[in-house]
């Protein structure tokens, strides 16, 4: 039970459930009108009604598109050719050296998946050598670690917000001004150290950051949906436009695929309904997504988004309370090293899962020694070899007599492998993911475009803040005010 496209494949042999009944399956749970949802979300024309606008990331599929995009300006492209080439010139008239992306969330988990995921794809256009880092987090916890490491005078700044308004990197970027004052004004620093990225312009104009440096984005492309737009910014940094193109690409032929493929040669519909089926068939309440190839050690952070803030639900589009289950809770980690730690209660624990294997059968390693790259070679099939036994032991389970080598098995999990990780492979694989999210949506009748649950948390946070800060006396519950009055003290 193998499908092959044109960048990604999917073996479904393990999920036990074989081709008449997953037809039967979608005759029951696929509504009657997904052609057309499906095709108005390949169009940008899928409306996201609790926020009243369209649906638009897949038509971020071409270069042209995101550079195009909001303000009609092409910068993108002269940036990232800037930089890489070592002509951006900060302030004090020394080449950039280290570019710094500060946003959460969407506006940091796929850019930073994709740069190292593809790092070594980078089109080395010139000699020059530009570090990326990432900082997102609202303690300040990576400050700490990419500060002391930069050089204010060739050092850029991302702010990477889709509403430019978000706390935690507007807490980072105020940190880093502190930083920065000593040795660049304020004007210096804005004028050759920061790229805005974001869909809202007038807050990036407010900012004081240049036009020429304000890269947008549209309103409808969803935070967690944006690796295709200019918040890719630091994917193109790393491996340059044209590499970036070839990413969008295989996003492109995954959305041609999802398209036209039947169902019995569907990627994405597939794993939809396989996911929906161990949901409810077989109540499974989590995904464990164990990539066995270390480029792809953040897909499960970024999954997690994608799949989480989109499905986990409890009202559905008419904004009726949901009484049936909806998406499950995502996890994992890179597979090899897994293996050393959790997966012991995957093959014996007592709770059910699900698990999506990742692999890549080969890796060309040419800047190599040949004696090296036999040993690299020979260490990718280790990794497929562990990740095909692992999986078959979770499904097949083991029997040796004593209980103690007793595996039950009857995990079901799915097989997604490309024959190398490639830009294009690796968009198709983000890009098929996607759809499995979109049409699980579809099928629960809920709106995957919306997250009312984080923006709840924003508010409640910022009313505990007010408390802290003794701007406010509000109490809350008994522990809530006790661990205030430990933080005030
Ligand atoms: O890009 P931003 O507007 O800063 O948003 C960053 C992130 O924060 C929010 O809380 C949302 O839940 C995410 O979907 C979003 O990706």
């Amino acid at each position: 039970m193998i499908i092959e496209s044109d960048f990604l494949n999917l073996d479904t042999t393990y999920q036990g459930v074989d081709i008449d009944a997953l037809r039967d399956f979608a005759a029951k749970r696929l509504p009657e009108n997904f052609d057309k949802l499906r095709t108005q979300l390949l169009r940008g024309e899928f409306y996201n009604a609790t926020e009243d606008r369209h649906v638009s990331h897949c038509l971020n599929r071409s270069i042209h598109n995101v550079v195009t995009a909001g303000n009609g300006k092409n910068r993108f492209c002269t940036i990232v050719r800037e930089l890489r080439a070592g002509k951006w010139l900060g302030a004090t008239g020394k080449p950039i050296k280290d570019v710094v992306n500060i946003g959460v969330g969407g506006s940091d988990l796929g850019p930073m998946m994709g740069s190292f995921a593809l790092k070594e794809f980078a089109d080395d256009n010139s000699l020059h050598h530009l570090s990326v880092h990432f900082v997102s987090s609202m303690d300040g916890g990576q400050l700490y670690a990419v500060l002391p490491i930069v050089d204010p005078e060739t050092t850029l700044f991302i702010i990477a917000s889709k509403s430019f308004g978000t706390i935690d990197t507007l807490a980072n970027v105020d940190t880093v001004r502190k930083w920065i004052e000593p040795t660049l004004n304020q004007e210096q620093w804005l004028s050759r150290h920061v790229i805005g990225v974001s869909a809202n312009n007038q807050a990036m104009t407010d900012f004081g950051i240049p036009p020429a440096q304000q890269l947008s984005f549209a309103e409808s492309v969803g935070g967690r949906f944006s690796l295709w737009s200019a918040i890719g910014l630091p994917i193109a940094l790393t491996v340059g436009s044209n590499q970036f193109g070839r990413m969008l690409e295989g996003a492109k032929a995954m959305d041609d695929h999802f398209a036209n493929e039947p169902l019995e040669q569907n990627i994405p519909l597939q794993m939809a309904l396989l996911g929906v089926y161990n949901r409810e068939v077989r109540e499974i309440n989590n995904l464990a997504v164990l990539p066995y190839d270390g480029r792809l050690r953040y897909l499960p952070s970024y999954l997690q988004q994608l799949d989480m803030e989109s499905n986990g639900k409890q009202v559905d589009f008419e904004g009726n309370a949901i009484d049936y289950p909806t998406g499950p809770i995502i996890w994992g980690g890179f597979g090899p090293n897994g293996q050393h730690a959790f997966f012991q209660h995957l093959h014996q624990g007592y709770d059910k899962f699900c698990a999506d294997f990742v692999a890549v059968l080969k890796r060309a390693a040419p800047d190599f020694e040949p004696a090296v790259q036999e040993g690299l070679a020979e260490q990718q099939r280790l990794a497929v070899a562990n990740c095909l036994a692992h999986r078959r032991l979770m499904w097949f389970g083991a029997e040796n007599g004593e209980a103690r080598n007793h595996y039950i098995g009857n995990h079901p999990s799915n097989l997604l492998f490309v024959d190398e990780l490639t830009p294009q492979s690796f968009g198709a694989l983000i890009a098929a993911y996607e759809h499995k999210v979109f049409t699980q949506g579809v099928i629960w009748n809920l709106n995957s475009f919306d997250q009312p649950g984080v923006e709840k948390g924003k508010k409640l946070a910022k009313e505990v803040l007010q408390v802290l800060d003794g701007n406010s006396a509000t109490e809350f519950d008994a522990s809530t005010d006790d661990l205030v009055r430990r933080v005030r003290r």
